[in-house]
């Protein structure tokens, strides 16, 4: 099966985007230069289809880099916005819905007593650093090589994502004094964490649960409830960055999963079902260090709008027990089928997954952390894509990012999916 892929549209546009906006994009990642090509510019989407300006139709894994466990403009979410936004888009005042959503995400997770929402995760992982410094009166950060926690200065060092794409290893214009209050460790190494502990007094231990931003990689076994007892032990808050895994791997995220409760979580992505909306919180104890409870100034205009409160609210609602059991076999079947393809060409891949999460490593065994990440097959993952592209499938255009299933991606989808891997594999074994 292959599409039949034109791009005069997309290629104008880019064309004219390069002149106004930086690389022609709006964030980083949506370039294609790690894939080697050109951006595609999108002109609308429904359930796991994408549908570009020259009218070529792709089965969407990208879904906005994750807020759109439901597929693209869901009837209920579509409907949910449209109400609210006929009662007033932004009010700078409190709403009902606001109680209503921090009311359910502390069902969901009950380590969340109490929330603040902001408008992204950046804004969301920055103030609960501030709020982790202000609380235990220490500034050193533990963050883990890889992991990518929105673009803070202090937190970009060796970060995943789009810096670990374009091989950027720390932004230049990060002041150093930012950098040095960051310590950073290999994923997955308890010695190394164990380690840096006995040297500092950290005010935070900050990680992704289940790392997805220098691809999926999982913590091995007792590896997040170390992190507890690390943090414990030194006096650091643990800080689960969830903006990912929030409400995606499970009910409650990761940490429902792995049974290892944060102090603070970062939330972001399914939070605002496709608005700008993200969120942290924890105890009432230490979120009342919050203004205007308490001292540890932070703010929004447009936080807890009410078209992004209205599309979370109308996400979280539909995400029951069942929806949860469809993302993860859909999940299953995509990563089973994708193993089956590799394995029926030779090519050496491992796929990795999540209920919800998935990525395909161009490596014989699953990386433990970002050096194993990033010495796997690069330009095998980007001619690949290349082959994926052709045949209208959408995967993460770069093998630092995860796969994002969703709802609405039904069998026929999946099938037609793995027809495309299967002719992509063989191409590039060809
Ligand atoms: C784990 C994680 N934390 C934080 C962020 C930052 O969120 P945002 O892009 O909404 O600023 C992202 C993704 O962007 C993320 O994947
Ligand atoms: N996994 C990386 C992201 O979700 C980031 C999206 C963006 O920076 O546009």
């Amino acid at each position: 099966m292959s599409v039949s892929i034109t791009d005069a549209k997309s290629a104008e546009l880019y064309a004219r985007a390069v002149q106004r906006l930086p690389g022609g994009v709006n964030s980083p990642v949506r370039a294609m230069r790690a894939i080697g090509r050109d951006p595609i510019f999108v002109d609308r989407a429904e359930g796991a289809e994408l549908v570009d300006v020259d009218g070529n139709r792709y089965i969407d894994y990208v879904c906005s880099w994750g807020p759109l466990v439901h597929g693209h403009a869901h009837p209920e979410i579509l409907a949910a916005i449209i109400d609210a936004a006929h009662r007033g888009t932004t009010f700078g005042a409190p709403t009902a819905g606001e109680i209503d959503l921090a009311e359910e995400v502390g069902r969901r997770m009950p380590a969340v007593e109490m929330l603040r929402m902001t408008s992204s995760g950046t804004e969301a992982a920055m103030s609960a650093i501030r709020l982790a410094r202000a609380a235990t009166g220490r500034t050193t950060l533990l963050k883990f090589a890889g992991a990518y926690h929105g673009h803070v200065d202090g937190l970009l060092a060796r970060a995943g994502s789009g810096l670990a794409t374009a091989g950027i290893p720390t932004s230049p214009g990060v002041p150093p004094s930012a950098a040095h209050e960051t310590i950073i460790v290999d994923w997955n190494d308890g010695e190394a964490v164990a380690r840096a502990c006995a040297e500092h007094e950290f005010a935070a231990i900050l990680a992704e649960p289940y790392p997805a931003n220098m691809g999926l990689v999982p913590p091995v076994e007792g590896f997040l409830q170390l992190l507890r007892n690390q943090a414990d032990d030194n006096g650091a808050l643990l800080v689960f960055d969830e903006v990912i895994t929030g409400f995606r791997v499970g009910p409650g995220g990761a940490q429902e999963r792995d049974g290892v409760q944060p102090d603070l979580t970062v939330m972001g992505k399914v939070i605002g079902g496709g608005l700008p909306a993200a969120a942290f919180g924890g105890a009432r104890s230490l979120m009342e260090h919050i203004a205007p409870a308490g001292d540890v100034y932070q703010a929004g205009t447009l936080s807890g709008n009410p078209l992004a409160v209205a599309a979370g609210m109308a996400t979280l609602r539909m995400l029951d027990e069942p929806a949860y059991l469809r993302l993860g076999a859909t999940t299953e079947a995509l990563a089973g089928g994708l193993r089956d393809a590799a394995a029926v060409v030779g090519v050496p891949v491992s796929v990795v997954s999540v209920p919800g999460l998935l990525t395909v490593f161009f490596s014989e065994t699953p990386p433990r952390d970002y050096p194993a990440a990033q010495a796997c097959d690069l330009d095998g993952y980007a001619a690949w894509c290349r082959a994926l592209l052709a045949r209208g499938v959408y995967p993460p255009p770069s093998q630092f990012e995860a796969w994002f299933p969703s709802l609405a991606h039904t069998s026929e989808h999946l099938d037609r999916t793995l027809d495309a891997v299967h002719a992509a594999f063989a191409e590039l074994a060809g």
